[in-house]
């Protein structure tokens, strides 16, 4: 076996874990009872111009990796970039009379994934045996949910922005079709060097659960931003980390064109993409590549293809036509799954500890993305298209809001310094917010000042790139090294203002005939001459009484 590189200890642990799993011979749930133009430009299905444009139609398959401590069917960890065949059960390599053992971590997962969906949860679900032959897949099959699966029938909600400055929110809802518990696979590596392939199997039998999308969508950019949304939701349950790089999150792209009335044209399958700017890119070019097919006489085959990220296109990996034989039976070693409602329909004498309950899980469904983005809408007033950034990073809304208690500033006001200099500066220096060397507290202390008047806003931008050139140091310390503080000396403001109105006759003139704009110019050359430190309320009121003498 190319997989086992196991140590003794290891082996010892896998024989105790066997010996675990051949009393009972089966799953514990048993036991216990067990936008972009191409989208705008798009036109809607419905509509009957002739003739008609061919467009884009798009279903995706997600799997998403569930967060848990070990895999799907075995105790073996689930932990990404573990060495090579470091992680692999005896269960996990295929090892003839090994037996699955159901991970209830991964069925809670899967049920709260469900709710936040708006899925109906099956009571009842099995398991199948889906059986093709990859080396990576030492059984011959894959345990996935064919016939019934954990969660049918759900929608997820999603937004793009669009319009012409793409500040305007466009909301969109895409259907599941269902979400499936299953089996990962392991990896082939392939060295070149040696001209080998080298299978890893840390990954095989880690709990995946598949969400399956009805065909709603019409480009690539619809598709990122409901991956997207995806990623949010699941990150804010904990019931997958989402992170695509390191494929916890992999993407199946179908794509077909057709007429808008006539029914659908034949499907590629783009497999495995791993970020959602592919995601897009992919679904684009095959859309693209599928409609000059057609106009050119030529037919769509149903294929499975790979998109290439270095080229941008999508090449032909295999034939899907006649290759669909999964030989699909049910697993003989996997008992229904069952699932209760609430704690009164639980069987008498059943231990509760080991049951999965769909109320418990509801109850304790965290703020999903979409009702926190409105939140912060209605409660702070900031635009829709602020929320969407806040939620994008990771620990913004929090830094936000602990912002905001820490100052009297209104929200308004302040969601720029968040999602402009502060998300500016962490973008440019590509950290995380949790780097961020200027704190919530130290931000708020900044923005006080200012608001008390003891700094023009010119000097607080100022502040904050020095706050965050020289970490630790605070706004007052910066304020008064370098002797920043607001200038409000009357004599002093009037002495420069006249200077100023001396210096510029001409617009002078141009105010005292009614273009008040160019007040504006003159503030800002006084505004200079202080280096951003004049009290600008002043500065209009002297100038002002100046001129109008
Ligand atoms: N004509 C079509 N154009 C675009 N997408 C389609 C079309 N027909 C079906 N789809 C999408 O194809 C996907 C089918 O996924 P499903 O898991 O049911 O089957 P599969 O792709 O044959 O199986 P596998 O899991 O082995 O890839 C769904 O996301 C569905 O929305
Ligand atoms: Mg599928
Ligand atoms: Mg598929």
């Amino acid at each position: 076996m190319a997989a086992s590189c196991v140590t003794a200890s290891e082996l010892l642990q896998n024989i105790r874990q066997i010996s675990l799993l051949y009393p009972n011979t089966a799953c514990v749930i048993r036991r216990v009872s067990t936008t972009n133009s191409q989208c705008d430009s798009q036109p809607q299905p419905r509509a009957r111009s002739s003739p008609q444009q061919l467009v884009g139609v798009v279903g995706l398959e997600v799997h998403a990796q569930i967060n848990s401590n070990t895999k799907l069917f075995s105790s073996s960890p689930a932990r990404f970039s573990a060495p090579p065949n470091s992680l692999v059960s005896f269960f996990d390599a295929s090892l003839p009379g090994t037996l699955p053992v159901l991970n209830k971590q991964c069925v809670e997962a899967a049920v709260m994934t469900g709710l936040a969906l708006n899925c109906t949860i099956n009571k009842k679900s099995l398991f199948d045996r889906k059986h093709y032959f990859y080396a990576d897949l030492p059984a011959g099959y894959q345990i996935t949910q064919q016939r019934r699966p954990i969660a049918v029938d759900g929608v997820l909600s999603y937004s793009l922005l669009g319009g012409k400055t793409r500040n305007q929110v466009i909301r969109k809802r895409v259907h599941i079709k269902q979400i499936q518990l299953e089996q990962d696979s392991g990896k082939s590596l392939h060295d070149d060097a040696r001209s080998q392939t080298l299978i890893d199997l840390n990954r095989a039998g880690v709990g995946l659960m598949e969400l399956v999308m009805e065909p709603d969508m019409s480009c690539g950019e619809e598709a990122a931003a409901a991956v997207r949304e995806l990623q949010l939701i699941l990150q804010a349950l904990g019931t997958c980390q989402g992170n695509m790089s390191e494929g916890q999150l992999r993407v199946d792209a179908n794509v077909s064109v057709h007429r808008p009335g006539e029914p659908l044209g034949v499907r590629t399958e783009v497999k495995n993409i791993n970020s959602a700017r592919y995601l897009a890119r992919a679904i684009d070019y095959e859309i693209q590549r599928q409609i000059e097919v057609l106009q050119n006489g030529g037919t769509v085959h149903n294929e499975t293809r790979a998109y290439d990220s270095k080229s941008g296109e999508t090449i032909p990996m295999r034939d899907k036509e006649g290759l669909q034989d999964y030989r699909f039976m049910p697993e003989p070693n996997l008992p229904p799954l069952i699932v209760y409602e609430d704690d009164a329909s639980l069987p008498t004498g059943i231990d509760a500890c080991q049951t999965v309950v769909v109320q418990k899980i509801k109850e304790a469904l965290p703020e999903l993305p979409g009702v926190k983005r409105d939140r912060l809408v209605q409660t702070y007033g900031i635009l829709p298209e602020h929320s969407f950034t806040l939620l994008n990073e990771d620990g913004l809304v929090e830094y936000f809001e602990a912002l905001l208690k820490a100052t009297k500033k209104e929200p308004r006001k302040v969601i720029g310094w968040v999602t402009n200099d502060l998300l500016g500066h962490l973008k440019r220096h590509d950290m995380s917010v949790s780097q961020s060397p200027i704190s919530a507290a130290a931000l708020a202390e900044l923005l006080e000042l200012q608001e008390a008047g003891r700094i023009s806003s010119s000097v607080a931008k100022q502040v904050f790139q020095d706050m965050w050139r020289s970490p630790g140091k605070t706004a007052p310390q910066i304020i008064q090294e370098q002797d920043l503080g607001l200038v409000s000396d009357a004599e002093h403001l009037h002495h420069i203002c006249q200077k100023v109105l001396d210096s510029h006759p001409d617009e002078v003139h141009a105010i005292k005939n009614g273009n008040t704009k160019v007040l504006n110019k003159l503030m800002g050359l006084v505004k200079k001459a202080t280096k951003g430190r004049a009290d600008p309320v002043m500065v209009r009121a002297i100038l002002q009484e100046k001129i109008s003498r």
